[in-house]
């Protein structure tokens, strides 16, 4: 067993239901065996009931319940910065030419290790990812992700219309080669599976109904899509399926829409849209960077609140700008400001959470991870800023621990995390800073 001893902040109750639901222990300790919490509170308890145990001395620091970022592109890490265009042109313009690489295992290999190691040395502990079209490029992800040990839900992302020929399938395949995945990674290691249609706009009734062969068949796999993102990209779904009463229904009919579905961006959203999402317990994913970047628009986070949607936040690398979900909170944040009366104020509590816990919920992990209740799996984040750097100043002088994550927040970046852990395993940590060089 070790005592990890350090500030440590998680939100076991929801803020946007609970007062109170930011737990803080400032000199706090966290017993684990096995990858388990089996002992929390304040550190002197803990020191007196176990005094023969390992300290791990994390004080100096603030350590945080491992993040999961419930949308984000395995393909699309080399891509990050397509600024100036919206959905449909970046698609065409960055993306697809670059997803289109991944039938060659070897440069998937590459890019495995590079989206892997991004999200780890981020303090992303588990991610919803939407994989590759190509059924090896999933699997050569799953391996890395085992490798390295980062919680792991992926798919085979399936199309067989308007992306370009190299990405289309057809739904007896999506549904073979998406079996056979399931079959190899779903439940094994750390690793789960998302069915994974890339957009009803890139995909068919029928691929859309393999998608529902496979969910019927494998009731525990999870399910993702992108969602109302880009009024142009709904506007052609429109189009392309004159039955349906909105977007949501694309889904909906074909059985897509479960409590274990999480849908990317739902920028504008119908009322009739948000009741039938939580209806169903569906969770909305936010990626507000992304939304930002391409100019989809201001989430309405307040409609989906009011509504019963849950949300859970997505970094959506690369049409989002990085892995970090700290920047993923704040600019939650700075959208809610910008939507003025509209818009619902987010404390760092309410950032917290959508970065760890409602991530957890959204995959039905919630009973595994999302906090540092007793009985969870360790799967931590230790931010301590480099000695010198701006950051470190403004957190030795943070009045409460409250206010230093609201100045995480404001201000942290991947080069902040010290340490990441996985069920107890370090999978992480930040070398040491090179010796200056000298400049003479
Ligand atoms: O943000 C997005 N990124 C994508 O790759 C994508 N594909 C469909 N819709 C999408 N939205
Ligand atoms: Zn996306």
């Amino acid at each position: 067993m070790t005592i990890y001893r350090a500030t440590y902040l998680h939100t076991p109750a929801n803020p946007f239901e609970a007062d109170q639901a930011l737990n803080i222990q400032e000199d706090g300790g966290l017993l684990v065996q096995n990858g388990r919490i089996v002992q929390s509170g304040p550190y002197a308890d803990l020191r007196a009931a176990h005094p023969a145990e390992p300290v791990e001395d994390l004080r100096g620091g603030l350590l945080l319940p491992g993040f999961v970022d419930t949308h984000v592109h395995f393909p699309q890490v080399r891509i990050i910065g397509g600024l100036g265009v919206p959905l449909l042109d970046w698609l065409d313009r960055y993306a697809l030419p670059e997803e289109a690489k991944f039938g060659d295992d070897a440069y998937a290999a590459a890019v495995a290790r590079e989206f892997v190691a991004g999200l780890t040395r981020s303090g992303t502990t588990t991610a919803l990812v939407f994989g590759s079209h190509f059924a090896s490029a999933v699997d050569v992800l799953f391996q890395e992700a085992s490798r390295v040990g980062l919680r792991t839900v992926a798919g085979q992302v399936v199309s067989d219309r308007m992306l370009r020929p190299e990405l289309h399938t057809t739904p007896e395949r999506a549904y073979q080669e998406g079996r056979a995945l399931i079959e190899k990674w779903h439940g094994t290691g750390r690793n789960l599976y998302a069915v994974t249609p890339r957009f009803s706009l890139s995909a068919s009734e029928g691929i859309l109904e393999s998608c529902a062969a496979l969910m019927n068949e494998f009731p525990d796999v999870r399910f993702t899509s992108h969602i109302n993102e880009n009024l142009k990209e709904i506007e052609t779904v429109r189009e392309l399926f004159p039955e349906s009463r909105d977007y949501l229904d694309t889904y909906e009919r074909a059985g897509l829409i479960l409590r274990r579905s999480v849908l990317a961006h739902n920028v504008h959203p119908s009322e009739r849209e948000l009741g039938a999402m939580a209806a169903h317990g569906c969770t909305a994913a936010h990626c507000p960077c992304s939304n930002a970047a391409l100019g989809s628009g201001l989430f309405p986070l307040k409609r989906h609140l009011k509504a019963g949607v849950p949300v859970s936040l997505g970094s959506d690398v690369g049409g989002g700008t990085g892995f970090s979900l700290l920047k993923e909170g704040l600019q939650a944040y700075f959208m809610q400001q910008l939507l003025g009366a509209d818009g619902e104020p987010l404390s760092p509590a309410h950032l917290l959470y959508l970065c760890t816990r409602a991530g957890a919920q959204a995959l039905g992990l919630e009973g595994e991870i999302g906090d540092f209740s007793v009985g969870k799996a360790f799967d931590a984040v230790l931010f301590r800023p480099p000695v010198g750097s701006t950051l470190h100043t403004v957190l030795q002088h943070a009045h409460t621990p409250e206010r230093a994550l609201a100045s995480l927040f404001a201000s942290g970046t991947q080069s902040d995390v010290e340490s990441v852990w996985i069920a107890g395993e370090g999978i992480y940590s930040r070398s040491p800073a090179p010796e200056a060089a000298p400049l003479i």
